[in-house]
């Protein structure tokens, strides 16, 4: 746990077509999410935060670098856990900075989820639980 608080350092990034996704998801685990420290890619953070009106901290855009500035938290030890709604569909021209960032998430053992199943599961556990 890295914050003496229980606070996580949560990053959120969704892909266009799995941004309304991320919103309802964010939306739904309000409460819970709003006692972690959130961090997300330009677009997506700017959607999270006003939609909800929680508090997230706005990285570059991904294809401009936001999801390499989220790896390099990851190997700096600043990222607790990764929420990257990915879209399985679409081909992405900065394919090679999400494979850069879902590697370092697995390099350094940081828990991500990558579909709504998964981070659901993620709000029933310690990782991200509402509850103490
Ligand atoms: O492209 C992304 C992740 O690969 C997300 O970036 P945005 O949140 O800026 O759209």
């Amino acid at each position: 746990m890295a914050e003496t608080d229980g606070a996580k350092r949560v990053g959120l990034v969704a892909h266009d077509r799995c941004k309304a996704e991320m919103v309802d998801w964010v939306r739904t685990h309000r409460a819970a999410l709003a006692r972690h420290r959130l961090v997300g890619t330009g677009t997506t953070g700017g959607a999270i935060r006003e939609a909800t009106g929680l508090e997230v901290e706005r990285l570059l855009s991904g294809p401009q670098g936001g999801d390499a500035q989220l790896g390099a938290r990851i190997a700096e030890g600043r990222l607790d856990v990764l929420i990257f709604f990915i879209d399985p569909l679409s081909a992405m021209p900065h394919d090679v900075d999400v494979k850069a960032l879902l590697r370092l998430a697995i390099l350094h053992d940081v828990a991500f989820a990558c579909n709504r199943a998964t981070a659901d599961a993620f709000l029933q556990g310690p990782l991200l639980s509402a509850r103490d």
